[in-house]
């Protein structure tokens, strides 16, 4: 991969350019309204930055970027297994996507909205990790909002299952004074506790660790002191809500202190929201965030 040859086939200007960046290289977006960054690396979106704000995405100070690495922050793509391998725990947690370097297949712009297309296709050494053909391909277009879809598509000709989610990293002021709205009367399973559980609370908050998978398709609204960010979904049943909290995090060497100004809202496919997937046919899963 070479910044000058992408920028040749699939740059547009004033809109869209390829840039090096750490072991990667990243695509720039401009559209009239917002900035945004994805790496190839993972077709990891990195940044979002409407017209006069801060990012809306966090990145960890302490990110580690490196071949073989899940870069902690932005929105690393877990698929084709949400979590540790169903059967098989020495395989990557989260799947591959996201430690993968993914191709450009398109891109484009109008007046309003700037769109990239990213491509992973089966190859011996996915064909390793999970035995199956397929085309993944994700879509990011911007305007003033980031919309991020990932398909799936079966190229083979056996059905597959898949599990995934946009797991996407927020900047937040203060993880002890945010509040999470759109949850509430809503069933989740506890990933600390190991239970289930039922959401009473109009407004669900945090300070400590939280690790729960949501059953609800509906759009989730972060209040920072600083703003409200909106996180709509489609083809998603579940929303994942996490934030390792003060103990583990400083566990975690890509992450440690920073875990206050982070809070992941994840659209998802999990548990019974898993996705079957039959040959020639496709799901999508997507997030819009504004
Ligand atoms: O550290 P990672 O593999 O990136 O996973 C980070 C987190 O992802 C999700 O939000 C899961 O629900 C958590 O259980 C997990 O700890």
């Amino acid at each position: 991969m070479n910044p000058e040859v992408l920028n040749t086939q699939f740059g547009i200007v004033g809109k869209i350019a390829f840039q090096p960046f750490e072991h990667t290289i990243v695509a720039e977006l401009q559209s009239k309204h917002a900035t945004a960054k994805v790496s190839l690396y993972g077709a990891h979106v990195l940044s979002f930055i409407p017209n006069e704000q801060e990012d809306v995405l966090f990145v960890s100070p302490k990110a580690i970027f490196k071949n073989g690495k899940a870069i902690r922050g932005g929105i690393p793509i877990c698929w084709p297994w949400f979590g540790p391998h169903p059967v098989d725990s020495s395989l990557p947690p989260h799947g591959f996507a996201r430690i993968s370097n993914w191709a450009v297949t398109n891109t484009s712009a109008s007046d309003e909205e700037v769109s990239i297309e990213l491509g992973l296709t089966s190859n011996a050494e996915t064909m390793r990790l999970w035995p199956y053909q397929f085309e993944a391909r994700l879509l990011l277009k911007l305007d003033q909002e980031l919309t991020v879809e990932l398909t799936t598509r079966n190229t083979d000709n056996k059905p597959f299952e898949v599990s995934a989610a946009l797991h996407s990293y927020f900047n937040i002021s203060d993880i002890e004074t945010v509040t999470l709205e759109g949850l509430s009367s809503v069933d989740y399973q506890d990933d600390v506790a190991n239970a289930n559980g039922h959401q009473t609370d109009k407004l669900l908050a945090f300070g400590q660790r939280t690790d729960r998978r949501y059953r609800t398709s509906d759009t989730a609204i972060i209040h920072d002191t600083k703003r409200d960010i909106s996180v709509k979904k489609s083809g998603s049943g579940i929303t994942v809500v996490w934030n390792p909290g003060a103990e583990l995090a400083m566990q975690m060497g890509d992450l440690a202190e920073h875990y206050q100004h982070m809070l992941c809202v994840e659209a998802a496919n999990s548990l019974d929201d898993t996705i079957v997937i039959q040959p020639g046919m496709s799901h999508t899963l997507a997030t819009t965030i504004s």
